[in-house]
């Protein structure tokens, strides 16, 4: 088994560094923390998921949240890809030739120990030497020897709590159940011959029940023969008594109608006669019928004759009530039409005084307002002064003009006193002493002062006088709107004035019509009752009124025709009470007597039919006599046949349950045999089984001895101390033999070792006694004598700085046991600082730091 390659990201110092391993040796090379043991403790921590520097987390490169260790591990043709997550160990995977096996850290963890083979703590003790480490292999060899040599698992083989004691325990409990078996054939054999004997009796009951059962069903038959026949006579005897008794109540309903026969034959004789008698009352029913709707007719025309005269009497009074107001009527009308020939005229009249009123109105309001204008100030006036403050304000502008043009004069004068350099004066030219200087500009200012003043008061009057021309420029335009509204106002006056006139003159013109109109107003108001009156009666006319009499004439003709007609069918019926209760009487009777007739009839067939009947009778009392049937003997062999019926039923209930039992027991019987035979053959196995008690305690007693474990040991022992003085005599040191003795130890004590290294004088010496450095070879060389035993299982050594603490000539030697250590070992990891290791590598891994970043450079491979 091989590592060949391990990548490392945010993993202590390394961010992301890929390392291939080549070759048999390959040396890590770098200054001093530069990543070369960070590399070690990745594939550490890849197999074993374990922290060479304490927590966990401690490996996650700072500032990171997790790191991730990838290694890779051939063996033979299987490549296994470890995959370890510091933090999430969840993420944890292991692959077989890209195929996930497992995941998760715990997962994992078991897997990798399956694949090595040895546990953590065999391979951190031999193949994996981790810095100043080297020595631990003294005091762990003990540990290591057991473990590899699975002494341990022979401990546990033999312990109290181990298999072959459980085994013993197993072997023993089932001797113990064996013994109770025994008991429990000799039982169940007694019940067994039990079990038999019951089946026998039962089988001897079983014959006796089947007989008694043929007994009954040969009764059951002979009396079923014998019953069958009185069911038969018995089923024609009901059949016949039946008949005969139907027949004696016929016979009984027949002789009592025919004792009726005379009574009925003279009660129908004497309905004839009277029928006959009233034989003049068939088809009374259609004369009643006619009486009554003549009467009806004779009461609709009565009423008729009652509504008519009276219409007749109203029709007359209205008739009359027309003619009287007929003249009244007609003057209305007529003067109805000339108010409408003249309504026209009257309606304008009324609109033209009330347009004549709206506009007297007008007029007034129109005064009014003129004198609400009062007098108007005249216009030519005010322009005549607006034209004199204009003149006087454009003088006082004037004069403001010439006074500016002064001060301005004198300002310039009093300026250039102050600003002159030779001593002429400006104003008059003559030499300019500094008394006339100030005199000439106390004049100026003097001056200057009085022009302000004045020019201040000009400014005050043409103020004045601008107030005053904007007041009379108001005033001017208050007058010109006043005249304007007057002269609107008198030309609406002289307007409407004219129309006044015009419309009183077109009233004068209408006055009369209106007067006409207003007088036929008045009498059409009283005339108005008087029409309303007569248009009610309007309608009524004389024609009308003469039809009207010529129907009552005609309505009267017909009465009197049908209460002849009334007469003459009274004297046909007579009294109408009476008529109609004999001939109630007639009818109730022809109904009877058709009855009678029908009953009649009957009675005369069964006169026939009662000879019959009692013939018939006489003739069942005679098969009924002879067919000599008896109830009572029936019941009873009916009942005696019911009886043994139940008996064949209790005895065949009886059969199958002693059958049941039978099979039940037989079942029973079988299970009884097959279990005896069960049971013998478990006790057949307890020669065996005494022969194996024996046998495990034997082996236990040979096992549970340090003799086996101390034989076991020695072997071992003697090979590794060979391998081990192997190599040492490639060191030059000056023993001529290593030996080891091993003390196991106990289940409580742990086990020792005791080194001793001889020297050429035979001398022995204690490993403690040693020199640092020879402790190291020797350390060392042990390891790789453990190592070269268990090549089989593992092919890798991995060693940091072994060289640390030899001087010269040891380093010399190492070099050669780990050159040596190339035939046993196919690949030796090694980190460094040592040269001449790197000179016996055939592949350096160089590591370097940039800043808190490990750097991996590779690929010195030394063919
Ligand atoms: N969690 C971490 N994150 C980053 N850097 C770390 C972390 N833990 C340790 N280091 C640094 O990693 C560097 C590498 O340590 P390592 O033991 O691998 O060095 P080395 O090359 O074996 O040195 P030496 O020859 O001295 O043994 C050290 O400088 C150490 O301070």
């Amino acid at each position: 088994m091989k590592i060949e390659k391990i990548f490392l990201q945010n993993f202590l110092s390394h961010e992301s560094s890929e390392i291939n391993f080549k070759g048999s040796i390959n040396a890590i090379v770098g200054q001093n923390g530069a990543g070369k043991t960070s590399i070690i403790d990745g594939i550490v921590f890849s197999l074993f998921s374990e922290s060479s520097r304490g927590n966990i987390k401690n490996l996650v490169k700072k500032g990171k949240s997790t790191g991730i260790v990838q290694t890779e591990i051939r063996d033979g043709n299987n490549l296994y890809l470890i995959k370890r997550d510091i933090v999430n160990s969840s993420n944890d995977f292991i692959a077989k030739n890209n195929i996930g096996i497992a995941r998760g850290r715990k997962e994992v963890d078991r897997k990798i120990q399956e694949i090595l083979k040895l546990d953590k703590d065999i391979l951190l003790s031999t193949v994996i030497i981790r810095q100043g480490e080297i020595e631990n292999i003294f005091k762990e060899l003990p540990d290591v020897l057991k473990k590899i040599l699975k002494i341990e698992n022979l401990e546990k083989l033999t312990s109290s709590t181990g298999p072959l004691y459980s085994v013993l325990k197993e072997i023993e409990s089932e001797l113990k159940y064996l013994e109770n078996r025994k008991i429990e054939y000799e039982n169940k054999k007694l019940e067994k011959e039990k079990l038999e004997k019951e089946i026998e009796e039962s089988k001897k009951k079983l014959e006796d029940l089947k007989i008694k059962k043929i007994e009954k069903e040969k009764e059951i038959k002979d009396n079923s023969a014998k019953f069958d026949e009185l069911k038969r006579k018995r089923d024609r005897y009901l059949e016949l008594t039946g008949r005969l008794y139907s027949l004696i109540e016929r016979k009984k309903s027949v002789e009592k109608d025919v004792d009726n026969y005379d009574k009925i034959k003279s009660e129908k004789e004497k309905l004839e006669k009277e029928i006959e008698e009233n034989s003049y009352l068939e088809g009374g029913e259609s004369l009643l019928s006619e009486l009554h709707e003549l009467r009806k007719s004779e009461k609709s025309l009565k009423d008729q004759l009652n509504t008519l005269e009276k219409e007749i009497e109203e029709y007359e009074q209205n008739l009359a009530k027309k003619n009287s107001l007929e003249d009244d009527a007609k003057r209305y009308e007529e003067l109805k039409e000339r108010k409408e020939k003249i309504e026209e005229a009257y309606n304008e009249y009324n609109s033209l005084k009330s347009l004549l009123n709206d506009k007297l109105k007008r007029n007034e309001k129109i005064e009014n307002e003129i004198k609400s204008l009062g007098s108007i100030p005249s216009l030519d006036n005010v322009n005549k002064e607006i034209d004199n403050i204009e003149r006087e304000i454009d003088n006082l502008q004037n004069s403001k003009g010439a006074i500016k043009g002064r001060k301005e004069q004198l300002i310039q004068i009093i300026k250039n006193l102050e600003n002159i350099k030779e001593n002429r004066c400006p104003v008059c030219g003559r030499e300019l002493t500094e008394e006339h200087r100030k005199k000439i500009k106390i004049e100026a200012e003097t001056e200057v002062k009085d022009i302000e003043k004045k020019l201040s008061d000009i400014e005050k009057k043409v103020e004045e006088l601008r107030t005053r021309k904007d007041e009379l420029s108001n005033l001017r335009l208050e007058i010109i709107s006043k005249l304007t509204k007057l002269r609107k106002l008198n030309e609406d006056l002289t307007r409407i004035s004219q129309e006044v006139q015009d419309i009183q003159t077109k009233l004068k013109e209408l006055e009369k019509s209106y007067k006409e109109y207003s007088e036929i107003r008045e009498k059409l108001t009283l005339l108005e009752p008087k029409y309303k009156e007569y248009l009610k009666v309007s309608n009524y006319d004389e024609k009308t009124l003469e039809e009207k009499k010529n129907r009552l004439s005609s309505i009267k003709a017909e009465l009197d025709d049908l209460q002849k007609r009334i007469k003459g069918l009274l004297e046909k019926i007579g009294d109408e009470r009476e008529f109609e209760g004999k001939l109630k009487l007639y009818k109730e009777n022809k109904n009877k007597l058709e009855k009678l007739k029908e009953e009649f009839i009957k009675i005369e067939s069964e006169k026939n039919e009662l000879e019959k009947i009692s013939k018939e009778i006489t003739e069942l009392e005679e098969e009924i006599r002879q067919l000599n049937f008896n109830e009572e003997e029936f019941e009873n062999l009916n009942k005696k046949l019911e009886d043994l019926n139940n008996e064949r039923i209790a005895v065949e209930k009886e059969i199958s349950t002693i059958e049941g039992k039978i099979n039940a027991s037989s079942d029973l019987l079988i299970n009884l045999n097959s279990e005896l035979d069960k049971i013998m053959e478990d006790l057949n196995k307890i020669p065996k089984l005494q022969n194996a008690i024996n046998r495990v305690e034997k082996l236990r007693k040979i096992l549970s001895g340090s003799g086996l474990q101390n034989y076991i040991i020695s072997i071992f022992k003697s090979r590794i101390e060979n391998n081990l003085n192997d190599i040492l005599s490639m060191f030059n040191l000056s023993f001529s033999r290593v030996t080891i003795n091993f003390e196991i130890g106990g289940k409580t004590q742990k086990g020792k070792v005791v080194i001793k290294a001889y020297n050429t004088a035979g001398n022995d010496l204690d490993i403690e006694s040693l020199s640092g450095g020879e402790r190291i070879s020797i350390a060392l060389a042990l390891r790789i004598a453990i190592a070269k035993s268990l090549m089989d299982e593992i092919g890798f050594m991995i060693m940091d700085e072994p060289t640390i603490h030899l001087d010269e000539e040891r380093k010399k030697e190492l070099l050669n046991v780990i050159k040596y250590s190339m035939n046993i070992i196919p690949q030796i990891i090694i980190v460094t600082h040592d040269d001449e290791i790197k000179e016996i590598s055939d592949y350096i891994i160089s590591v370097t730091k940039k800043g808190d970043k490990s750097i991996v450079k590779q690929g010195e491979y030394i063919d």
